[in-house]
């Protein structure tokens, strides 16, 4: 339903979006994730219609809405946007912010807006309510109501829930992505957390330095990660160097089966944390043992010192008794492990 087309745009001679190609199908849920300054927010905002980029063509549903000859401003765009925090109107109460916009008469209005309230689960008895009287979890939804009001193909989020606790959080981001699926809205939001891209979206952009450095689905960009800074900016990462060998390699950990069956000689090895299994044992049965444990409950974090290896591995997993400084493990290694670099 919409697609981007080398999208580029410079700001005072820096590039901050550097030839950026995406599609986006009906109903989907896109997720924008990369560090800080990496141009989210700039690619939210041409798509939105409040930024222009230099280059590039932005179609949706058949429709040019920029390219070299036409630009369609944000209002006739038919694209919803929630910002940062919701920001809603401070001098408006929680009807009158969701009413923004609406056209029709007083009863036609009002019926909207119970519609809207219904539809992202806020009490009506909040209408007359002003913004700093509810929570923030009930703005963000007021937000969402007012964005939805306008009966957008799209819905541009802009890390909508970063200023929600932990718990509130994961179930704003649940009920927004239920309901824009239950709307049949398709949906970009922008983040720099890892967890809330993979778990809200049905597809994952990793964006770099003003460029896509890999799209895909939640699960292929989190175990196939194009190289090392991508697979650390997902989550935590084993890598080490290794023996290639078609399918397998040698790593400090031992032998391993890869997903790269054509890869040979010296290379790297990526592995995530929950493939590695480490099993206390006795010292003659592993050159592995613990250096340091730092546990925090249900996760330790493991120094391990290998043998052959000057680095430790750190190792954050699930805490087991018997973990001590000195002690020697196995680790059993589940599934292939991901190849980087290779000569
Ligand atoms: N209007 C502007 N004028 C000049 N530079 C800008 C402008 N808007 C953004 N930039 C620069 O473009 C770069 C990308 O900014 P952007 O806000 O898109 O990044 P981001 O990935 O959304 O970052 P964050 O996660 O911190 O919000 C930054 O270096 C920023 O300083």
């Amino acid at each position: 339903m919409l697609e981007l087309t080398s999208i580029s745009k410079t700001f005072s001679d820096v590039q901050v979006l550097d030839s950026l190609n995406l599609s986006v199908a009906p109903g989907s849920r896109t997720a924008i994730v990369g560090p800080s300054g990496s141009g989210k927010t700039t690619l939210l905002r041409i798509l939105a219609g409040f930024e222009t980029p230099d280059t590039g063509r932005i179609v949706m549903q058949g429709r040019t809405l920029f390219d070299e000859n036409s630009f369609v401003p944000a209002h006739l765009r038919g694209i919803g946007f929630v910002p940062q925090e919701g920001a809603l109107f401070p001098h408006l109460n929680v009807a009158d912010n969701i009413a923004w916009g609406l056209n029709g008469t007083r009863h036609e209005k009002r019926q909207r807006i119970e519609a809207l309230m219904d539809m992202v689960s806020l009490d009506r008895q909040l209408a007359t309510h002003w913004p700093h009287e509810i929570s923030g979890g009930q703005q963000q939804r007021v937000a969402l109501a007012r964005a939805l009001a306008q009966r957008p193909s799209l819905m541009l989020l802009d890390e909508p829930f970063s200023a929600l606790d932990t718990g509130l959080r994961a179930m704003t981001r649940k009920a927004t992505a239920d309901l824009l699926a239950e709307a049949g809205v398709a949906s970009i939001l922008v983040t720099h957390d890892q967890n809330e891209a993979l778990s809200f979206a049905t597809q994952v952009a990793v964006m770099r330095a003003g460029r896509f450095t890999q799209v895909g689905t939640p699960y292929e960009v989190y175990t196939q990660p194009v190289d090392e800074e991508t697979a650390l900016f997902l989550g935590d990462a084993v890598i080490l160097p290794a023996q290639l060998n078609a399918g397998s390699a040698l790593c400090a950990l031992g032998e391993v089966l890869t997903d790269n069956a054509h890869a040979t000689g010296e290379g790297r090895v990526m592995m995530r944390p929950e493939q590695l299994r480490v099993t206390a044992c006795a010292a003659h049965e592993s050159p592995i043992s613990i250096l340091d444990v730092d546990f925090t409950g249900q996760l330790s974090t493991l120094t391990l010192g290998l043998a052959g290896q000057q680095q430790p591995v750190i190792l954050k997993t699930v805490s087991q008794p018997g973990w001590n400084p000195g002690t020697s493990v196995r680790i059993d290694i589940a599934g292939t492990a991901r190849v980087f670099e290779y000569s």
